[in-house]
């Protein structure tokens, strides 16, 4: 942790709780926040709906269902101003070591920035450099990737990565499956369970396959067990570390790290790097995008980029009162510490988006999921809300129930596209019915009735519209995500690119594996030790 006197957001960072604003806005809630009805909200302002809608690049959003007004906004406003989250992200943007616990700069958004850019001339740097090494290895991996995609000899991309390194690009080839042309398949294997891996090598011939490593540190155990089970596998089948073999190694498999030492320790040769400033739930746009490129090509991957960073410009250049996601981090801080609401639905209207929840849930819990503020004082406030949802209208059929009639409120976002897919396109109306029904349902209630009829109504929601599922569309939905959590984490005064409460586990699993085939439970907790005398019969 940096000394107090190296603490890079001295006079630019003030934690909401500290601030007027946020005493104005505990005010405001007691005497008209917690009461505000949606609908009245509507029946006094009939222009609510333009009032709280926002255009942004590439995806529009529908606020107006929310329990905030105006006053609330501008209270918020005063909040982030008085946070100073345009400091700080003034600071992410210029390439400040804002990751303090890391002593790293966070830059995800150099990826998507179009070549030629100058950079600020506050930027240390470490920014001008990084900005040249993402074109060049962006280049390198483009070419590559199309290289693959006309090389009739691989059937099956096999991409080996979890949590940052698995989650982003898995959902983003799901949805842009519409873009899949080469006929090639490609598979993602996350889980240590041998199941993944193990079901997949069986219907796999290793002529045919290509393995991508993907792991930014590259010691992730479960992404190394899995690729030694796959190297195993393909050395067993006829494969050889010998370059000039006739099934060479270094030909089926390739690395997406930054630890191009250990890739290379493992016998791989093309490695496909990026940068530390580069956080693994942030790093679908990097190398570990390979995947992406390679089942839908260098065009429709460029097009991703394109979106995202046309996000980025909206998000760095739109004043705060205009900022989709400023407004959407505000009102996450509203629902969260205010409204105590503790948890958010997402429930995108696209079966392409069915990956979605599971990558934002990396996404936001991990980023914001935090007990401390970056001096690493303890916080007396919630952070993140518990992110989780299923593609609408699945989810209608199995959770709905609870967000019409249960007793805790939850925020639902809808993710509606204005075009449906080339697949039965007569169904999309249909779709989008539901998800704007559901909404209505969720706002209106049916408060007229009693008993098991009676819904109360005044349940928020968002809706985000897309026109149709590209990949300019899916970049900047993705970009907008990430942006509202830097906002909310901004305002939270936490180091939302750090993970540190993930470390625990991993080095106590590391020390249980060994156990499990001793049977030594010798300073263990009873209750570990108990499990592991049963457990082990599955083991030995
Ligand atoms: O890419 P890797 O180094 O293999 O890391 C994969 C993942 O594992 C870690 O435990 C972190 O919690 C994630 O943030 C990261 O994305």
């Amino acid at each position: 942790m940096p000394a107090p006197e190296q603490d890079i957001f001295q006079g630019m960072r003030t934690r909401c709780d500290q601030t007027p604003a946020w005493r104005a806005l505990q005010v405001h809630f007691e005497q008209a926040g917690k009461h505000l009805d949606v609908r009245d909200a509507f029946a006094a302002d009939p222009s609510r709906y333009q009032a709280f809608s926002q255009e942004a690049p590439h995806v529009f959003a529908d606020l107006s269902r929310n329990r905030i007004d105006a006053s609330t906004e501008a209270l918020l406003f005063d909040l982030a101003r008085q946070c100073g989250l345009e400091q700080q992200r003034h600071a992410m943007w210029t390439g400040q070591a804002i990751n303090t616990t890391e002593q790293r700069a966070v830059l995800h958004h150099l990826l998507r920035q179009p070549a030629g850019v100058a950079a600020d001339s506050n930027a240390p740097p470490l920014v001008a450099q990084a900005q040249g090494d993402v074109h060049t290895t962006l280049h390198a991996m483009l070419a590559y990737a199309d290289s693959v995609r006309q090389d009739a000899r691989i059937t099956d991309i096999v991409s080996i990565g979890i949590g940052g390194s698995g989650l982003g690009p898995s959902m983003a080839v799901t949805a842009l499956e519409e873009h899949w042309q080469s006929g090639q398949r490609v598979h993602f294997v996350s889980n240590v369970d041998g199941l993944e891996l193990g079901s997949l090598l069986r219907r796999l011939r290793p002529e045919s396959t290509l393995f991508l490593i993907a792991s930014k540190t590259f010691t992730t155990a479960e992404t190394m067990v899995n690729a030694h089970a796959a190297r195993d596998w393909f050395l067993a089948h006829g494969g050889s570390t010998d370059t000039q073999a006739a099934l060479p190694l270094a030909r089926h498999f390739v690395a997406l790290t930054t630890n191009v030492d250990a890739a290379r320790g493992f016998g791989i040769t093309t490695t496909f790097g990026f940068w530390d400033w580069v956080g693994g739930r942030f790093s679908l746009w990097s190398a570990i995008g390979l995947p992406i490129a390679v089942a839908v090509g260098s065009k429709v991957f460029c097009q991703l980029l394109a979106g995202a960073h046309a996000m980025d410009t909206h998000f760095y250049s739109a004043p705060l009162e205009h900022n989709l996601p400023v407004r959407l981090g505000l009102l996450d801080v509203w629902y969260r510490n205010f409204h105590s609401f503790s948890s958010r639905c997402i429930a995108p209207y696209s079966h392409g988006l069915r990956r979605l929840s599971a990558y934002l849930q990396q996404l936001e819990m991990e980023s914001n999921g935090k007990g401390v503020d970056w001096r690493g004082q303890a916080l007396p406030y919630a952070t993140a809300p518990a992110v989780w949802g299923e593609p609408g209208t699945n989810g209608q059929h199995a959770f709905f129930q609870m967000i019409h009639q249960g007793q805790d409120i939850i925020p639902v976002e809808f993710i509606v596209l204005r075009q449906g897919g080339r697949d039965l396109p007569e169904q999309h109306p249909r779709l989008v019915a539901n998800a704007l029904a559901q909404a209505q349902a969720l706002m209106l209630g049916r408060p007229s009735c009693c008993g098991h009829r009676h819904f109360s109504g005044n349940r928020p929601s968002t809706v985000l519209v897309l026109e149709r599922l590209d990949a300019t569309s899916l970049g900047a939905l993705l970009a907008l995500y990430e942006h509202r959590i830097f906002v909310s984490g901004a305002l939270w005064g936490i180091n939302s690119f750090d993970q540190w409460g993930v470390e625990l586990g991993k080095q106590l699993a590391s020390n249980l594996e060994p156990r499990l085939a001793s049977g030594d439970v010798q300073g263990l907790d009873a209750a570990t030790a108990g499990l592991l005398q049963r457990l082990r019969a599955g083991v030995t």
